[in-house]
């Protein structure tokens, strides 16, 4: 890995002068206009209003359908202690409104020390080593619209793995008629079948699926249960409980194979169809699928509607009925609230993160979702964090841009196309 390409890490913050100096030159930049006062609010407004893909339809669903505003200040009234992101954070309503408040100013008798401390103190619970579990081969291609040839999934799954990624998730044993897209599951299977280095879990929606999958040689499985009655209604054609009665069947029939089995929670925030969702839903099933053996909960933000906000509530009702250490969360990315919304659940002490290679993904049965964060995005945040993932970025670049150049569109990855800028640019010195 060449220097540009390793993140800003906390050994190379900038000396508390050039701090100083960036200061005396941009004070004025960030500073909130008199008529930007709350501008907590007048953003969150300002982005359903403005966004240029949002049709009028788009913004009476996020402003109807969801009362996020509300929610949001609901939440930060009951959960101060809980945010851990400073009360002067919270009682002003805008980051930006107290990165000017007095005590958070720099003196320039301050010192390296200082930094040392306001880092160790934000930083302290997050976890030294996080487990990425690529989902991009599944749910990066479920949602194309064009069927991605075998080979390629094949020869993607190669990459992924060979960049050191612990866990690649292969494809899903779902009906070919509902999801065409991976009716290919036994050959990709049989194609990766004696791979090493990661372990290739399965999607299965029922003892026919988990049969298939466990004859086409999957070693580990993965049920899907909602949140969200509608959404369980359109995604697997049954309800929540219907559901959770169909997994045990799957969990109990796994055991006498020794195959462990991951269970997702979707719609952990909101659903397209039924708004918001209340965190106590989600633990009821998070623990539900915990307690028939499932071995890990991922937390999914099926359509990317959460900021910390919500997502502090939401793990905060799961964790206090299953144990941290077996949490995973799952974050589209249709807000752009994916690493902020990470960096919270690290600070809770979640150390499993699922994402998807160069932002791909999507449910075919979550409308106007878009992908999942980028695991190119995760990797630079965490290394930047000082956090180990094992995982090779350049690697994971170079697959990123394989999966992009055979779809024909550009990443989805803020690292990968700056990186990319910034190799391109090298190459002309
Ligand atoms: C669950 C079903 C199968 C119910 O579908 P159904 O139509 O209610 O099932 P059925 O039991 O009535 O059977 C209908 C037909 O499907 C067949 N069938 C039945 N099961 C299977 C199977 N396993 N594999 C292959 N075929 C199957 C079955 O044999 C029959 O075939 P026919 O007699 O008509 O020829 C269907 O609704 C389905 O496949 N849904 C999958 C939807 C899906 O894959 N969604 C995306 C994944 S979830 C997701 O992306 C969210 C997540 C995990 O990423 C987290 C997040 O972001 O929040």
């Amino acid at each position: 890995m060449s220097s540009l390409e390793e993140p800003l890490g906390f050994d190379k913050l900038p000396s508390m002068n050039t701090i100083d100096r960036i200061q005396r030159f941009s004070s004025g930049a960030c500073r909130p206009r008199s008529d930007d006062m709350g501008m907590g609010h007048c953003w969150i407004e300002g982005r359903s209003c403005s966004s240029s893909n949002s049709s009028e339809e788009d913004y009476e669903y996020t402003r109807e359908t969801f009362p996020w505003k509300r929610h949001t200040r609901d939440i930060r009234q009951g959960n101060r202690r809980a945010m851990s992101l400073g009360s002067n954070h919270m009682k002003s309503g805008s980051i930006c409104d107290s990165w000017y408040s007095p005590d958070h100013q720099h003196s320039s008798k301050s010192n390296d020390k200082d930094i040392q401390g306001i880092t160790n103190k934000f930083l302290k619970g997050i976890p030294r080593f996080v487990k990425i579990v690529e989902v991009g081969p599944r749910d990066g291609l479920q949602n194309e619209k064009n069927i991605v040839p075998t080979d390629v999934k094949v020869e993607l799954i190669h990459r992924l793995v060979s960049s050191g990624l612990p866990v690649v998730e292969a494809t899903s044993f779902v009906s070919p008629k509902w999801v065409p897209q991976l009716a290919d599951a036994r050959d990709v299977m049989e194609a990766v079948h004696g791979l090493e280095g990661s372990r290739l879990p399965v999607l299965t929606p029922n003892l026919k699926g988990f049969e298939a999958a466990v004859a086409a040689g999957a070693k580990e499985v993965a049920v899907f249960a909602s949140a969200s009655e509608s959404f369980s209604k359109s995604n697997i054609n049954c309800s929540i409980e219907e559901s959770l009665a169909r997994y045990r069947a799957v969990t109990r029939a796994a055991k006498e194979f020794s195959i462990p089995v991951r269970g997702y929670v979707s719609c952990v925030i909101g659903c397209p169809q039924e708004g918001s969702i209340p965190p106590s839903k989600v633990a009821y099933v998070a623990k539900e699928l915990h307690d028939m053996g499932c071995f890990e909960i991922s937390l999914g933000d099926t359509i990317g509607v959460g900021t910390p906000g919500t997502v502090v509530p939401m793990l905060e009702a799961v964790m206090a009925l299953v144990p941290v250490e077996k949490l995973a969360v799952h974050f589209h990315d249709t807000y752009g609230q994916s690493l902020p919304n990470i960096l919270v659940s690290l600070q809770m002490g979640v150390s499993i993160l699922d994402s998807s290679i160069a932002g791909l993904g999507g449910c075919p049965y979550a409308k106007g979702a878009s992908g999942n964060v980028a695991t190119e995005d995760v990797v630079y945040m965490l290394h930047g964090l000082g956090v180990k993932t094992n995982v090779d970025l350049v690697k994971l670049l170079s697959a990123g841009d394989f999966i992009c150049k055979q779809l024909g569109r550009p990443s989805g990855s803020k690292t990968a196309v700056a990186l990319g800028r910034v190799t391109a640019d090298a190459s002309k010195i």
